[in-house]
C-alpha cells in the first residue's frame, strides 16, 4: 500500500516531471527507467545501470566494452586539483572534500555549454573514486597514490586504490550491486537540489556540487555513516535491543530507519542485507550482522518502521574493510547518476523552479531611528 503523503516538506506534492525511476508508487517498488531494481542489482554491473540512466537504454555487449574503457581512460586527476586536495586537511569529512574536488573540477574542466553534459558527466563518474581515494591516502598514509589502475569497474577502482591491492570477487560484485542500489531515486533531496540549479541553466558542476551537499546530511546519505557509529556500539544483539530501547523510550531518530516515501519496506534493503549477511560469513563477523537484524526486528516490532538502503549498507561496506567516514562519499559515487540525468531531463523542458512561500511575518511597520530602538 502507498504511504499516506501529506503535510510539510513538501511531502506528496508534485513538482515536476521524470521518465528516470517510479518510488513507491506500489508501497514498496523501485524501478529505473521501467526495470525493478532487484532485477537489475541481479543481472548488471554499475556501468550498465549508469548507462541506462543516462542515455536511456541498457547498452549492448560493444557499447558496455566502450563504455568501461572510455571511463577506464578518464581516471586521472590534473595536478591543480591534486594540489588542492593535498591542502584540505585529514581531520576534514570526506564529503566536503568532494564537495570542494568536485568544485575545483568545474574549474578546470568548465562545461562551456550543454552538448557537453555527458562527457562532463562521464568525466566526474571516472574520478570521483580518484579524489576521494587521492586526499584520503594522501592525508591518512602519506602517500601520492596512482589513481589511473586498470581495473574493470569504478567499485573495484574505487577498492584498489583504498585498499592498495585489487579486491576479491566477492567485493568486487558487492560494490556493483551498492552502486546500483544507491544509483538514482527520483525527486529526494539531493536530487531536487540539482533540478532547481539546472533550473537556472547553471552548469553540471555546480549542479552536482550543491547535491552533495543536500546528501551530506544525516536525514539523507549521511545516515549509512551515522547507522555505523550506532551499532559498532554494541557488543551483542542483547546490548543492541536495549539500547534501541532505551533511544526509542528518550524519543531519538534512529538513522537508517523509516523513509519519506515507502509505507513497509525499502526494496534496496532485502537486497543489500543478503550481501551483509555473505560478506559476514566471509570476515567469521558474529556480532555486526546479528546486531544489525537485531535492530531491524526492535524498530519493526515497536514502531513499525522498516530499515532504508542505509542500515544495511553500513556493516556491508565495514565488512569490506571501508572507514566509516567514506561511506557517504560512495553513494556521491553512484548518484551522481541519478543527478546528472535528472539536470539533463530538468534541461530538457525547463521552467526555472520558483515556488511560493506562506508569508507568516510581521504586518507592514516603519523603521524607527536608531535613537529609539531597545
Ligand atoms: C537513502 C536515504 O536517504 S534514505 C533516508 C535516510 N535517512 C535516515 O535514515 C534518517 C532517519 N529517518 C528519518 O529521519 C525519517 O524517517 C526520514 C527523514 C527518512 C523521513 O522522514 P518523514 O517522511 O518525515 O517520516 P515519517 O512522516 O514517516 O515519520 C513518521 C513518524 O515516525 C517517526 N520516525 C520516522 N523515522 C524515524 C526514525 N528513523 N527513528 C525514530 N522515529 C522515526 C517520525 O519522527 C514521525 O513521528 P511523529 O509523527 O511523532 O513526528
Ligand atoms: O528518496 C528519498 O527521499 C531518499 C532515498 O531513499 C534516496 O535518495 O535514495
Amino acid at each position: 500500500m502507498a504511504k499516506q503523503l501529506s503535510g510539510a516538506g513538501l511531502r506528496g506534492q508534485v513538482a515536476g516531471k521524470t521518465a528516470l525511476s517510479t518510488v513507491g508508487i506500489t508501497g514498496s517498488g523501485l524501478t529505473y527507467r521501467g526495470y525493478d531494481v532487484k532485477e537489475l542489482a541481479e543481472k548488471c554491473q554499475f556501468e550498465e545501470v549508469a548507462y541506462l540512466i543516462l542515455k536511456g537504454k541498457l547498452p549492448t555487449e560493444q557499447e558496455l566494452a566502450d563504455y568501461k574503457a572510455r571511463l577506464r581512460s578518464l581516471r586521472g586527476l590534473p595536478q591543480a586539483l591534486k594540489d588542492v586536495l593535498e591542502r584540505i586537511p585529514k581531520d576534514a569529512h570526506p564529503m566536503d572534500v568532494l564537495r570542494t574536488g568536485c568544485s575545483m573540477l568545474g574549474n578546470l574542466e568548465t562545461e562551456e555549454n550543454f552538448d557537453q553534459q555527458q562527457d562532463v558527466t562521464d568525466r566526474m563518474l571516472a574520478c570521483f573514486p580518484s579524489i576521494i581515494c587521492y586526499w584520503y591516502r594522501f592525508t591518512h598514509d602519506g602517500v601520492k597514490i596512482d589513481v589511473e589502475t586498470d581495473d574493470d569497474s569504478i567499485g573495484s577502482h574505487f577498492l584498489h586504490m583504498l585498499h592498495g591491492e585489487k579486491p576479491s570477487e566477492l567485493h568486487a560484485q558487492v560494490m556493483h550491486v551498492s552502486l546500483i542500489l544507491y544509483a538514482e531515486h527520483e525527486f529526494n533531496a539531493s536530487t531536487f537540489t540539482a533540478r532547481v540549479c539546472a533550473s537556472t541553466l547553471s552548469d553540471m558542476h555546480s549542479c552536482v556540487t550543491g547535491a552533495i551537499g543536500s546528501l551530506r546530511g544525516p536525514l539523507h546519505g549521511g545516515a549509512n555513516e551515522a547507522a555505523m557509529e550506532m551499532i559498532e556500539g554494541f557488543t551483542s544483539p542483547e546490548h543492541a535491543e536495549e539500547e534501541m530501547l532505551g533511544k526509542l523510550a528518550r524519543k531519538e531518530k534512529i538513522m537508517g530507519f523509516g523513509h519519506a516515501i515507502y509505507s513497509d519496506s525499502d526494496p534496496r534493503n532485502e537486497i543489500i542485507k543478503m550481501w551483509s549477511e555473505k560478506l559476514s560469513k566471509d570476515v567469521g563477523d558474529d556480532v555486526l550482522y546479528p546486531v544489525s537484524v537485531r535492530c531491524e526486528e526492535v524498530m519493526w516490532r515497536e514502531k513499525k518502521l522498516f530499515c532504508n538502503a542505509d542500515f544495511f549498507h553500513a556493516s556491508a561496506y565495514n565488512f569490506m574493510g571501508i572507514p566509516t567516514k567514506l561511506f557517504t562519499p560512495i553513494f556521491v559515487m553512484s548518484r551522481l547518476t541519478g543527478w546528472a540525468a535528472h539536470v539533463m531531463e530538468q534541461r530538457a523542458d525547463n521552467r526555472i523552479i520558483r515556488p511560493s512561500a506562506e508569508y507568516t511575518g510581521e504586518e507592514l511597520r516603519s523603521v524607527p531611528a536608531l535613537k529609539d530602538r531597545n
